[in-house]
């Protein structure tokens, strides 16, 4: 979704006063109706604002490549990193100071203050900002899989002993996997961690004064037997190591898997990517927790590449505003970004339950000004939204935490792939190695 106003690309900041940027867009994945629904909002912005161009492109984070994106200059002058990474990013001067143009936004000092300090440095200046969505991890389900199991898709699992047992009942029921864990790229070790963490366990620690990778907790040891247990015992877990955070989606709207776990916003991506409407039989609940357990909580931030001009990061913050959170503080944009949605064909999904960026209040506050183009399907949600709010909240860890996830996914795949996979022993190689990275990031 590019403007044809292409005149001032050579320079962006010049005379003219006009200025273009680029701004990742939707995954590449993404289909037409999604991609016609941002091209809508970019005409709009470029309504209000004549002098600023935007140029979309597709995006989807991943460690494995982003590095390489940044360090090659590729990437777009708004682009979206984890919450885990900003700090490490703004330590070594790699985004855009983007603090005056932020402050000065209607709701700049509004944030909510743990998660903006994620992009705010020791200069106490604003480098990132949260966008997009901040999630829980939830356990995502196909309702019609446990109708034809005979289970009640209104009554979802809520311990790991039930998920296992309903996924056994599921496999022999339909010959589908009851359930499927994500094992590639960092994304196996990212939920690998919230397995943990529902568990009541940590893989890493802080005393005040040093970090301490602990990928050898017991709660990560008992995810990963009950991992193993459903794969080499009950033949229930889809047999695949190369799942990623998109390819799971994929696979499970096409009735390929009954159960998984991943951030609450996956719905969004469900519709945007992989064809699935309110009819299609989606249910979201909350992650089983036991003990002190909770739920891995995280989300994005979007940020501004350094090399970007002062009219870019003006235009940088203005597009930030536009398309991840003015929709959150201002009626008319919550309407006009709900009312484009819905009028995609198929439509784009509207009220996908998610955790504040700024305050619950605000985020109640939100969704009532759009109360009725919510389009997703809340009845089959409830037993996450019953508990969002009051749930126990694990957040992502503090330091090298993407080296940690890097360390454990080969775990989780040595362990689908293995029946004989020394748990312990991979750990423990995982778990110096996950030292390592924290040691020498210092
Ligand atoms: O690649 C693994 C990483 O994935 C997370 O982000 C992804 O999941 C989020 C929740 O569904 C989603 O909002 C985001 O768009 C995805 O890229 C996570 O936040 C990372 O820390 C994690 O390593």
């Amino acid at each position: 979704a590019c403007s044809s106003n292409d005149d001032s690309s050579d320079s962006p900041s010049g005379a003219s006063g006009k200025v273009t940027i680029k701004v990742a867009g939707l995954l590449p994945t993404a289909d037409d109706a999604a991609k016609q629904q941002l091209a809508d909002r970019v005409a709009s912005f470029e309504e209000k604002y004549p002098d600023i161009t935007i140029e979309t492109e597709d995006y989807d984070w991943k460690a494995s490549t982003f590095t390489a994106q940044l360090a090659g200059g590729t990437l777009p002058n708004v682009f979206e990193i984890p919450l885990t990474d900003g700090k490490t990013l703004i330590e070594n001067s790699q985004l855009a100071d983007i603090d005056s143009y932020v402050k000065a936004l209607p709701y700049g000092d509004q944030f909510n203050e743990k998660l903006i300090a994620n992009g705010t440095g020791e200069d106490g200046k604003i480098y990132a900002v949260p966008a997009k969505s901040i999630y829980a991890v939830a356990l995502h389900y196909n309702r019609n899989l446990f109708t034809q199991a005979g289970l009640d898709p209104d009554k979802p699992p809520t311990t790991w002993d039930q998920v296992r047992e309903d996924a056994k009942k599921i496999h022999d029921a339909t010959g589908v996997a009851g359930y499927a864990m994500m094992a590639l790229d960092n994304a196996g070790g990212w939920q690998l961690a919230a397995g943990a963490n529902s568990r009541g366990g940590v893989i890493e620690t802080f005393d005040g004064e040093n970090y301490t990778a602990t990928l050898d907790d017991k709660a990560v040891k008992e995810h990963l037997q009950w991992l193993h247990d459903l794969k080499w015992e009950d033949g229930s877990l889809l047999d695949r190591t190369d799942l990623g955070w998109g390819d799971i989606n994929t696979e499970f709207a096409a009735g390929n898997l009954a159960m998984y776990t991943s951030g609450s916003d996956v719905y969004n991506s469900l519709v945007e990517s992989n064809g699935v409407n309110s009819d299609w039989g989606y249910g979201l609940t909350a992650i089983p927790t036991s003990g002190e357990g909770g739920a891995l909580t995280g989300g994005t931030m979007a940020a501004v590449t350094k090399d970007s001009t002062d009219a870019q990061k003006d235009a940088a913050v203005k597009w930030i505003d536009w398309w991840y959170l003015s929709k959150l503080q201002d009626k008319d944009q919550a309407v006009a970004d709900a009312q484009s949605r819905v009028a995609a064909n198929p439509p784009q999904a509207v009220g996908t339950p998610v955790l504040p960026i700024f305050s619950q209040a605000n985020y109640e506050q939100s969704q009532e000004w759009i109360t009725q183009y919510i389009n997703v399907p809340l009845a089959d949600m409830k037993g996450y939204t019953d508990v969002m709010f009051t749930q126990n909240l694990v957040p992502e860890a503090s330091a090298s935490v993407q080296d940690l996830y890097a360390q454990l996914f080969p775990v989780v795949q040595a362990v689908i792939s293995d029946e004989g996979a020394d748990i312990d022993q991979l750990l423990e190689d995982a778990n110096a190695a996950g030292q390592s990275a924290i040691d020498s990031a210092k």
